[in-house]
Protein backbone atom coordinates (compact mmCIF):
# COMPACT_ATOMS: atom_id res chain seq x y z
CA UNK A 1 0.00 0.00 0.00
CA UNK A 2 1.43 3.46 -0.87
CA UNK A 3 1.91 6.20 1.70
CA UNK A 4 -0.91 8.24 0.09
CA UNK A 5 -2.66 8.74 -3.26
CA UNK A 6 0.26 10.83 -4.51
CA UNK A 7 3.29 9.42 -2.64
CA UNK A 8 4.65 5.88 -2.36
CA UNK A 9 6.84 6.88 0.57
CA UNK A 10 7.20 10.02 2.65
CA UNK A 11 10.71 11.37 3.08
CA UNK A 12 11.78 13.31 6.15
CA UNK A 13 14.89 15.45 5.83
CA UNK A 14 16.96 15.42 9.04
CA UNK A 15 19.80 17.70 8.02
CA UNK A 16 18.66 20.40 10.46
CA UNK A 17 18.52 17.88 13.32
CA UNK A 18 20.91 14.96 12.70
CA UNK A 19 23.17 17.47 10.96
CA UNK A 20 23.34 19.39 14.21
CA UNK A 21 25.83 16.73 15.44
CA UNK A 22 28.11 17.47 12.48
CA UNK A 23 27.77 21.22 13.13
CA UNK A 24 28.47 20.75 16.83
CA UNK A 25 25.01 22.20 17.39
CA UNK A 26 25.93 25.60 15.93
CA UNK A 27 23.02 26.14 13.54
CA UNK A 28 21.82 29.72 13.23
CA UNK A 29 18.36 30.98 12.29
CA UNK A 30 19.80 32.05 8.92
CA UNK A 31 20.99 28.47 8.28
CA UNK A 32 17.53 27.17 9.08
CA UNK A 33 15.84 29.78 6.91
CA UNK A 34 17.95 29.06 3.82
CA UNK A 35 17.86 25.25 4.14
CA UNK A 36 14.12 25.05 4.86
CA UNK A 37 13.33 27.37 1.94
CA UNK A 38 15.37 25.24 -0.49
CA UNK A 39 14.07 21.87 0.73
CA UNK A 40 10.50 23.13 0.80
CA UNK A 41 10.85 24.41 -2.75
CA UNK A 42 12.22 21.01 -3.84
CA UNK A 43 9.11 19.33 -2.44
CA UNK A 44 10.58 17.66 0.65
CA UNK A 45 7.41 16.93 2.63
CA UNK A 46 8.83 16.85 6.18
CA UNK A 47 11.79 18.74 7.63
CA UNK A 48 13.10 17.90 11.09
CA UNK A 49 14.62 20.66 13.21
CA UNK A 50 16.19 20.35 16.68
CA UNK A 51 19.42 19.97 18.61
CA UNK A 52 21.14 16.77 17.38
CA UNK A 53 20.15 15.01 20.58
CA UNK A 54 16.65 16.40 20.39
CA UNK A 55 14.86 19.12 22.34
CA UNK A 56 16.60 19.66 25.65
CA UNK A 57 19.84 18.19 24.29
CA UNK A 58 21.76 21.44 24.71
CA UNK A 59 24.04 20.60 27.68
CA UNK A 60 27.61 19.88 28.77
CA UNK A 61 27.25 16.19 27.88
CA UNK A 62 26.01 16.69 24.33
CA UNK A 63 27.17 20.21 23.48
CA UNK A 64 25.43 23.53 23.80
CA UNK A 65 23.24 24.90 21.01
CA UNK A 66 24.26 28.18 19.49
CA UNK A 67 20.59 29.08 18.95
CA UNK A 68 17.73 27.87 21.16
CA UNK A 69 15.87 25.02 19.42
CA UNK A 70 12.48 26.63 19.86
CA UNK A 71 13.75 29.67 18.00
CA UNK A 72 15.03 27.43 15.18
CA UNK A 73 11.67 25.65 15.08
CA UNK A 74 9.79 28.95 14.88
CA UNK A 75 12.00 30.09 12.01
CA UNK A 76 11.46 26.81 10.18
CA UNK A 77 7.68 27.00 10.58
CA UNK A 78 7.64 30.63 9.38
CA UNK A 79 9.75 29.72 6.34
CA UNK A 80 8.06 26.52 5.13
CA UNK A 81 5.21 26.98 2.68
CA UNK A 82 4.31 23.30 2.19
CA UNK A 83 6.60 21.15 4.32
CA UNK A 84 5.56 20.07 7.78
CA UNK A 85 8.13 20.76 10.49
CA UNK A 86 9.04 17.91 12.82
CA UNK A 87 11.06 17.81 16.01
CA UNK A 88 12.81 15.02 17.91
CA UNK A 89 12.86 14.45 21.63
CA UNK A 90 14.51 11.86 23.85
CA UNK A 91 12.50 11.36 27.06
CA UNK A 92 14.63 12.51 29.96
CA UNK A 93 16.67 14.96 27.91
CA UNK A 94 13.55 16.78 26.82
CA UNK A 95 10.40 17.06 28.93
CA UNK A 96 6.71 17.37 28.18
CA UNK A 97 6.90 21.17 28.26
CA UNK A 98 9.32 21.00 25.32
CA UNK A 99 6.66 19.16 23.32
CA UNK A 100 4.06 21.76 24.28
CA UNK A 101 6.39 24.62 23.30
CA UNK A 102 7.28 23.01 19.95
CA UNK A 103 3.61 22.52 19.19
CA UNK A 104 2.84 26.11 20.20
CA UNK A 105 5.61 27.18 17.81
CA UNK A 106 3.86 25.44 14.94
CA UNK A 107 5.63 22.09 14.62
CA UNK A 108 3.33 19.36 13.28
CA UNK A 109 5.19 16.10 13.94
CA UNK A 110 6.54 14.89 17.27
CA UNK A 111 9.27 12.25 17.02
CA UNK A 112 10.12 10.47 20.26
CA UNK A 113 13.38 8.48 20.36
CA UNK A 114 14.39 5.77 22.79
CA UNK A 115 17.06 3.10 22.87
CA UNK A 116 15.67 0.08 21.00
CA UNK A 117 14.90 -1.83 24.21
CA UNK A 118 13.36 1.06 26.15
CA UNK A 119 10.19 2.02 24.31
CA UNK A 120 8.23 2.12 27.56
CA UNK A 121 9.82 5.41 28.60
CA UNK A 122 8.05 7.12 25.68
CA UNK A 123 4.47 6.14 26.52
CA UNK A 124 3.44 9.36 28.26
CA UNK A 125 5.05 11.51 25.55
CA UNK A 126 3.09 9.85 22.75
CA UNK A 127 -0.04 10.31 24.85
CA UNK A 128 0.57 14.04 25.25
CA UNK A 129 1.46 14.52 21.58
CA UNK A 130 -1.69 12.78 20.40
CA UNK A 131 -3.84 14.69 22.92
CA UNK A 132 -2.50 17.88 21.33
CA UNK A 133 -3.23 16.67 17.81
CA UNK A 134 0.40 16.24 16.80
CA UNK A 135 1.34 13.49 14.38
CA UNK A 136 3.62 10.99 16.13
CA UNK A 137 6.72 9.07 15.13
CA UNK A 138 8.73 6.68 17.31
CA UNK A 139 12.47 6.12 16.92
CA UNK A 140 13.91 2.79 18.08
CA UNK A 141 17.60 3.72 18.13
CA UNK A 142 20.59 1.37 17.71
CA UNK A 143 18.22 -1.13 16.11
CA UNK A 144 21.13 -3.31 14.95
CA UNK A 145 21.78 -4.27 18.57
CA UNK A 146 18.62 -6.28 19.15
CA UNK A 147 16.77 -9.00 17.25
CA UNK A 148 13.92 -8.31 14.83
CA UNK A 149 11.55 -10.06 17.26
CA UNK A 150 12.56 -7.87 20.20
CA UNK A 151 12.38 -4.78 18.05
CA UNK A 152 8.85 -5.69 16.96
CA UNK A 153 7.82 -6.08 20.62
CA UNK A 154 9.19 -2.61 21.37
CA UNK A 155 7.39 -1.20 18.33
CA UNK A 156 4.14 -2.63 19.68
CA UNK A 157 4.67 -0.70 22.95
CA UNK A 158 5.07 2.52 20.98
CA UNK A 159 2.07 1.87 18.74
CA UNK A 160 -0.15 1.04 21.71
CA UNK A 161 0.92 4.35 23.28
CA UNK A 162 -0.29 6.31 20.24
CA UNK A 163 2.73 6.27 17.93
CA UNK A 164 1.63 6.37 14.29
CA UNK A 165 4.90 5.31 12.66
CA UNK A 166 7.72 3.37 14.30
CA UNK A 167 11.18 3.77 12.79
CA UNK A 168 13.93 1.20 12.62
CA UNK A 169 16.86 3.48 13.39
CA UNK A 170 20.31 2.40 12.26
CA UNK A 171 22.03 4.87 14.58
CA UNK A 172 25.46 3.30 14.09
CA UNK A 173 25.09 2.85 10.34
CA UNK A 174 25.96 -0.75 11.13
CA UNK A 175 23.27 -2.68 9.31
CA UNK A 176 23.52 -4.39 5.94
CA UNK A 177 20.50 -4.84 3.69
CA UNK A 178 19.20 -8.19 4.97
CA UNK A 179 19.29 -6.93 8.54
CA UNK A 180 17.19 -3.93 7.54
CA UNK A 181 14.75 -6.13 5.63
CA UNK A 182 14.35 -8.52 8.58
CA UNK A 183 13.67 -5.74 11.05
CA UNK A 184 11.29 -3.75 8.86
CA UNK A 185 9.37 -6.93 7.96
CA UNK A 186 9.10 -7.88 11.64
CA UNK A 187 7.64 -4.47 12.48
CA UNK A 188 5.26 -4.48 9.51
CA UNK A 189 3.98 -7.92 10.56
CA UNK A 190 3.56 -6.86 14.19
CA UNK A 191 1.95 -3.48 13.56
CA UNK A 192 -0.31 -4.23 10.61
CA UNK A 193 -2.71 -1.31 10.20
CA UNK A 194 -2.00 0.02 13.71
CA UNK A 195 1.06 2.03 12.68
CA UNK A 196 3.38 2.60 9.74
CA UNK A 197 7.04 1.61 9.71
CA UNK A 198 9.94 3.92 8.91
CA UNK A 199 13.70 3.64 8.39
CA UNK A 200 16.50 6.04 9.36
CA UNK A 201 19.92 5.20 7.95
CA UNK A 202 23.51 6.37 8.31
CA UNK A 203 26.29 6.14 5.76
CA UNK A 204 29.00 4.57 7.93
CA UNK A 205 29.12 1.45 5.76
CA UNK A 206 28.16 3.39 2.65
CA UNK A 207 24.73 1.75 2.61
CA UNK A 208 22.29 4.53 3.46
CA UNK A 209 20.50 4.57 0.11
CA UNK A 210 20.66 0.81 -0.48
CA UNK A 211 19.37 0.11 3.01
CA UNK A 212 16.55 2.62 2.51
CA UNK A 213 15.48 0.88 -0.69
CA UNK A 214 15.59 -2.45 1.16
CA UNK A 215 13.37 -0.90 3.84
CA UNK A 216 10.87 0.33 1.23
CA UNK A 217 10.77 -3.11 -0.38
CA UNK A 218 10.09 -4.60 3.05
CA UNK A 219 7.14 -2.27 3.59
CA UNK A 220 8.52 0.93 5.13
CA UNK A 221 6.43 3.96 4.19
CA UNK A 222 8.54 6.69 5.79
CA UNK A 223 12.24 7.16 5.10
CA UNK A 224 14.72 9.63 6.61
CA UNK A 225 17.67 11.19 4.91
CA UNK A 226 19.73 14.35 5.03
CA UNK A 227 20.50 16.53 2.08
CA UNK A 228 24.25 16.38 1.29
CA UNK A 229 24.37 13.62 3.99
CA UNK A 230 24.48 16.37 6.65
CA UNK A 231 24.26 14.13 9.71
CA UNK A 232 26.23 12.33 12.39
CA UNK A 233 29.07 9.93 11.55
CA UNK A 234 29.49 9.67 7.77
CA UNK A 235 26.12 11.38 7.60
CA UNK A 236 22.65 10.16 6.73
CA UNK A 237 21.17 8.71 3.56
CA UNK A 238 21.60 11.56 1.04
CA UNK A 239 18.11 12.81 0.18
CA UNK A 240 19.20 13.90 -3.30
CA UNK A 241 20.52 10.40 -4.11
CA UNK A 242 17.50 8.75 -2.53
CA UNK A 243 15.17 10.94 -4.61
CA UNK A 244 17.10 10.15 -7.80
CA UNK A 245 17.17 6.41 -7.08
CA UNK A 246 13.46 6.37 -6.22
CA UNK A 247 12.67 8.26 -9.43
CA UNK A 248 14.50 5.56 -11.43
CA UNK A 249 12.64 2.83 -9.56
CA UNK A 250 9.23 4.44 -9.97
CA UNK A 251 8.87 5.10 -6.23
CA UNK A 252 7.02 8.40 -5.84
CA UNK A 253 8.61 10.74 -3.24
CA UNK A 254 7.17 14.05 -4.48
CA UNK A 255 10.72 15.48 -4.48
CA UNK A 256 11.97 17.33 -7.56
CA UNK A 257 15.28 15.61 -8.28
CA UNK A 258 16.96 18.52 -10.07
CA UNK A 259 15.92 21.02 -7.41
CA UNK A 260 17.15 18.84 -4.52
CA UNK A 261 20.47 18.25 -6.31
CA UNK A 262 20.88 22.03 -6.57
CA UNK A 263 19.80 22.55 -2.96
CA UNK A 264 22.45 20.06 -1.80
CA UNK A 265 25.22 21.84 -3.67
CA UNK A 266 24.20 25.50 -3.47
CA UNK A 267 22.39 25.77 -0.14
CA UNK A 268 23.21 22.91 2.24
CA UNK A 269 26.93 22.52 1.44
CA UNK A 270 27.67 26.20 2.28
CA UNK A 271 26.02 25.74 5.68
CA UNK A 272 28.23 22.75 6.52
CA UNK A 273 31.55 23.07 8.36
CA UNK A 274 32.92 20.25 6.19
CA UNK A 275 31.61 17.34 4.12
CA UNK A 276 30.37 14.35 6.13
CA UNK A 277 33.00 11.85 5.04
CA UNK A 278 33.20 8.09 5.03
CA UNK A 279 36.69 8.21 6.52
CA UNK A 280 38.49 5.89 8.94
CA UNK A 281 36.60 6.79 12.11
CA UNK A 282 33.19 6.93 10.43
CA UNK A 283 33.72 3.54 8.80
CA UNK A 284 34.90 2.09 12.10
CA UNK A 285 31.63 3.20 13.67
CA UNK A 286 29.67 1.17 11.14
CA UNK A 287 32.06 -1.75 11.57
CA UNK A 288 32.02 -1.71 15.37
CA UNK A 289 28.39 -0.64 15.86
CA UNK A 290 29.05 2.71 17.56
CA UNK A 291 26.50 5.49 17.78
CA UNK A 292 27.13 7.94 14.92
CA UNK A 293 26.73 10.92 17.22
CA UNK A 294 29.86 9.81 19.12
CA UNK A 295 32.12 10.80 16.22
CA UNK A 296 32.86 14.41 17.15
CA UNK A 297 33.15 13.45 20.83
CA UNK A 298 35.71 10.75 19.95
CA UNK A 299 37.78 13.26 17.95
CA UNK A 300 37.66 15.65 20.87
CA UNK A 301 38.79 13.12 23.49
CA UNK A 302 41.45 11.71 21.15
CA UNK A 303 42.93 15.19 20.77
CA UNK A 304 42.61 16.00 24.44
CA UNK A 305 44.35 12.86 25.73
CA UNK A 306 46.66 12.17 22.77
CA UNK A 307 45.25 8.71 21.98
CA UNK A 308 43.94 7.26 18.69
CA UNK A 309 40.29 8.03 17.99
CA UNK A 310 40.00 4.62 16.30
CA UNK A 311 40.94 2.86 19.57
CA UNK A 312 38.36 4.89 21.47
CA UNK A 313 35.62 3.89 19.04
CA UNK A 314 36.61 0.22 18.95
CA UNK A 315 36.38 0.05 22.74
CA UNK A 316 33.09 1.96 22.70
CA UNK A 317 31.76 -0.71 20.33
CA UNK A 318 32.99 -3.55 22.56
CA UNK A 319 31.24 -1.95 25.53
CA UNK A 320 28.05 -1.46 23.54
CA UNK A 321 27.73 2.13 24.71
CA UNK A 322 24.38 3.78 24.09
CA UNK A 323 23.35 7.41 23.63
CA UNK A 324 23.87 9.36 26.85
CA UNK A 325 27.13 7.55 27.61
CA UNK A 326 29.28 10.08 25.75
CA UNK A 327 31.18 10.72 28.99
CA UNK A 328 32.48 7.14 28.91
CA UNK A 329 34.56 8.11 25.89
CA UNK A 330 36.58 10.19 28.35
CA UNK A 331 37.09 7.13 30.59
CA UNK A 332 38.20 5.09 27.59
CA UNK A 333 40.62 7.82 26.46
CA UNK A 334 42.07 8.02 29.98
CA UNK A 335 42.53 4.23 30.10
CA UNK A 336 44.27 4.30 26.73
CA UNK A 337 46.49 7.17 27.85
CA UNK A 338 47.36 5.37 31.12
CA UNK A 339 48.24 2.17 29.23
CA UNK A 340 50.74 4.15 27.16
CA UNK A 341 52.65 5.48 30.18
C1 LIG B 1 20.86 11.12 19.95
C2 LIG B 1 19.74 11.15 19.00
C3 LIG B 1 20.17 10.45 17.73
O1 LIG B 1 21.05 11.28 17.01
C4 LIG B 1 18.95 10.07 16.95
C5 LIG B 1 19.36 9.53 15.65
O2 LIG B 1 19.31 10.21 14.65
C6 LIG B 1 19.94 8.19 15.57
O3 LIG B 1 19.92 7.43 16.56
O4 LIG B 1 20.47 7.86 14.49
MN1 LIG C 1 20.66 9.55 13.09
Amino acid sequence: MPYSDTLDIRVTDSSLRDGSHAKRHRFTSDDVRSVVAALDDAGVPVIEVAHGDGLGGSSFTYGFSKTPEQELLRTAVETARRAVIAFLMLPGLGVKDDIRAAHDNGAGICRIATHCTEADIAVQHFGLARERGLETVGFLMMAHSTTPENLARQARIMADAGCQCVYVVDSAGAMVMDEVTDRVQALVAELGDDAQVGFHGHENLGLGTGNSVAAVRAGALQIDGSTRRLGAGAGNTPVEALAAVCAKMGIRTGIDVLKIIDAAEDVVRPVMDEECRLDRLALLMGHAGVYSSFLKHAYRQAGRYGVPGAEILLRAGERRLVGGQEDQLIDIALELAAARN
